[in-house]
């Protein structure tokens, strides 16, 4: 488990039960869940709820971020354009492993029309238990991180 408990949740419209039950399971296992909504389910924009979570964990304030949208793929793209940011979509708990010791993913995105309550939790358990290997991964994640647009 990361020393920094707190882990910020988002979504839009389409995921906020999945995101509420992903957060008192997270709580459940000793995280701080810093869930900045949306909480009512009227119809919205995944971008601004990508950035806002990116933008958490990006300044150090959360350790890791957790957001979802119908496929999981729409926030996941508007999560990687803020800087510092490594997010995957998963719909699998092995991936959801790999894209932290491999590629040092610090945001896991979730489709919630894509993957039902129960996988949803095995991704976010998978996902929070593993840790960076670091060494030659870490070699490609710095790579990565020096790609320029
Ligand atoms: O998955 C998504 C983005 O990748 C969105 O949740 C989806 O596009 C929202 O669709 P709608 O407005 O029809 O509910």
């Amino acid at each position: 488990m990361t020393a920094n408990k707190r882990i910020v949740l988002s979504s839009d419209h389409a995921a906020i039960d999945l995101r509420k039950m992903i957060a008192d399971h997270i709580v459940a296992k000793g995280y701080e869940a810093v869930d900045i909504g949306p909480m009512t389910p009227e119809s919205t924009h995944y971008p601004k709820h990508g950035e806002a979570a990116a933008r958490k964990v990006a300044s150090g304030d959360c350790a890791l971020g957790i957001i979802l949208c119908g496929t999981g793929q729409g926030i996941m793209m508007s999560a990687n354009r803020v800087d510092g940011i490594r997010c995957g979509v998963c719909s699998e708990a092995f991936s959801a492993r790999m894209i932290r010791e491999h590629n040092n993913a610090n945001m896991l995105s979730i489709g919630a029309r894509v993957v039902g309550q129960d996988l949803a939790l095995h991704i976010v358990d998978a996902f929070l238990d593993a840790e960076f290997e670091g060494g030659r991964h870490a070699t490609r994640v710095d790579m990565m991180e020096a790609i320029e647009g």
